[in-house]
């Protein structure tokens, strides 16, 4: 029999699901079809587990979900009955903002997302989140920037038309997707007012001005390619500044952040205009070192 796992689509980890094909005899065994390398075939016994798996999926998340806040319900309950406090257990749902209430910082932030060759299947996968995380920051919050996601191709576009179809309703002044490349955006740009933003560089980002953009790498590369968008940059004459990470905090692990956290610092940074106060409100508590 084909062992079947399932897929974790949160992160896109794809789970090994025909482990035992290998145990099979050989006439159970399916035949590889014609022209088809035995990997190529493998990812595609996946691909085709995953989409199988997916309603099944949604189905125990939607479980998982209910059983949750049935629990939070129970809890609620529990401490009312005693006299004690259950405020923190309630939602507090924030409010929604309309398109038309923000405020648009005139400041221009381009996810450059050139990089599909550069990437595992799962870290094209994780990328799409990452956007989907920008977006909604961008349409969350007071203050809006004009979002722009370039070189929106290959995989990455194909990820989003299967995965997130309503992805072209979502609203452009909130966010944009073009298949374009960065120097046909940037065709006839003052590049003294754009910035492309990498940990590889030791020019400082002060402050975000109107008027600038502001390049953030669309990838996912565990480090595997230093230097990469610093030297596209310069190819393309564009100036490169990195976040002020060390002058403003202590920060565990690696100084190379992901995009979808770039993204949401420099958003809120209109909000707070202190890089500080920005980093704290982003970065996750594990990532926040309290001493050096
Ligand atoms: C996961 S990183 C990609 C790293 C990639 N190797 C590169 O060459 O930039 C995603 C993007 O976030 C931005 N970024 C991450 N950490 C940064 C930092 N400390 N300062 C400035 N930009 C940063 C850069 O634009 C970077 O391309």
């Amino acid at each position: 029999m084909v062992e079947e796992k399932v897929v974790n689509e949160k992160d896109g980890e794809e789970v090994e699901v025909e482990k035992k094909i290998k145990h099979l005899g050989p006439f159970e065994r399916p035949k590889i079809p014609d022209g088809m390398s035995k990997h190529q075939w493998k990812k595609m016994v996946k691909r085709q587990r995953w989409v199988e798996n997916k309603g099944k999926m949604k189905e125990s998340r939607r479980e998982r979900k209910k059983e949750r806040n049935e629990e939070r319900k129970r809890k609620i309950e529990d401490l009312k009955s005693k006299g004690e406090d259950y405020t923190e257990l309630l939602r507090h749902k924030k409010p929604r903002i309309e398109v038309e209430d923000q405020v648009s910082t005139g400041a221009k932030v381009i996810i450059d997302c050139a990089f599909d060759d550069l990437m595992l299947e799962k870290e094209v996968v994780s990328l799409s989140s990452q956007i989907t995380r920008s977006y909604s920051e961008n349409k969350g919050g007071h203050n809006r920037v004009e979002l722009l996601v370039t070189s929106f191709d290959k995989r990455l576009k194909e990820r989003f038309d299967n995965s997130l179809r309503d992805y072209d309703k979502w609203n452009e002044k909130q966010i944009q997707f073009v298949e374009d490349d960065l120097d046909k955006v940037l065709e006839g740009e003052d590049l003294s007012k754009v910035i492309y933003l990498s940990a590889d560089t030791d020019e400082k980002l002060e402050e975000l001005k109107s008027g600038e953009t502001y390049i953030v790498g669309g990838i996912v590369d565990k480090g595997r390619h230093k230097n990469l968008c610093k030297e596209k940059a310069e190819r393309l004459g564009i100036q490169t500044k990195r976040l002020p990470i060390d002058e403003c905090i202590k920060i565990s692990g690696r100084k190379v952040l992901a995009t979808s956290h770039v993204v949401e610092l420099l958003i809120k940074w209109f909000k707070y205009r202190d890089w500080k106060e920005a980093f704290e409100d982003v970065l996750p508590p594990r990532k926040l070192r309290t001493e050096k």
